[in-house]
């Protein structure tokens, strides 16, 4: 076994809502299925991130009390080696909470978050309801229309810069504001979602895509009859029946 698809969990102890971790066990099945290694190293708070280590930096949901614990540390002795990590091509995935720590901050009331303004976003909590649902959105990632499926659950509002690129487009639930139908963001091998599920069981051709784009070649396939059925079951949860979409279309359903 010569290749090894290294993963980097940020505080996994504070974010991580929804079972977010359960997508740190999907990418760790999809390569021992494969016989690629996978190695996962925890980095929390003090801990320092050597931006050479990792092929992905991961970070789950979280409560904004805990959000709060981690922008601090996360903007002040993370920063610059997540920025490096990203040059080399480090990928990102980031949910909810998470996703809300890359842009430029978080706004609750008076007080203000700061993010890693690594992606053009802000966030602000607004008067009105949590967004909270089942959730599909149908995205281009990699060049073919696909789609995922998750659940929703945040108070944060999200709104892109002109000039970025949401993640994908809602077909069903809230997605980044509950207004202008984008859900998550990408750029490059930078993934924000506000879905969890936790995703990746849900959609497991996103644990494949971000492999891949580590090891830089494409992955056989696996037998994915029960991941696809969650998938399917996850879409039709949010109230869409994949029989009835065009699967010519769509580059995940069978
Ligand atoms: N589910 C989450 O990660 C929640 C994120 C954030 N605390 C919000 O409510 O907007």
């Amino acid at each position: 076994m010569s290749e090894t698809f290294r993963v980097c969990a940020l505080y996994p102890e504070l974010m991580n809502i929804y079972a977010d971790r359960g997508n740190l066990l999907v990418l760790e099945r999809r390569c021992q299925w494969r016989d690629i290694g996978f190695a996962v190293e925890r980095v929390s708070f003090d801990d320092r991130l050597q931006p050479e280590r990792f092929d992905l930096i991961y970070i789950g949901g979280g409560q904004d009390r805990d959000q709060a614990l981690c922008a601090r540390d996360l903007v002040t002795r993370k920063r610059d080696a997540i920025f490096a990590a990203v040059e080399r091509g480090c990928g990102i995935l980031a949910v909810c909470g998470g996703y809300q720590l890359l842009g430029r901050s978080y706004r609750l009331g008076d007080e203000q978050l700061p993010g890693l303004g690594l992606v053009g976003l802000e966030t602000v909590r607004e008067p009105g309801p949590r967004l909270i649902g089942n959730c599909v959105i149908e995205t281009e990632l990699g060049g073919r229309l696909r789609l995922l499926a998750g659940f929703e659950n945040h108070g944060g509002r999200t709104y892109l810069d002109p000039d970025e690129q949401p993640l994908g487009r809602v077909l069903r639930g809230h997605g980044n504001n509950g207004r202008d139908r984008t859900e998550g963001v990408v750029r490059g091998n930078v993934i924000g979602t506000y879905l969890h599920g936790p995703l990746l069981p849900k959609n497991v051709w996103l644990a494949d895509w971000l492999i891949e784009r580590a090891l830089g070649r494409p992955l056989e396939p696996l037998d994915d009859g029960l991941e696809q059925a969650a998938h399917e079951s996850a879409i039709r949860a949010a109230g869409i029946d994949p029989t009835l979409l065009d699967t010519a279309v769509y580059d995940d359903l069978a």
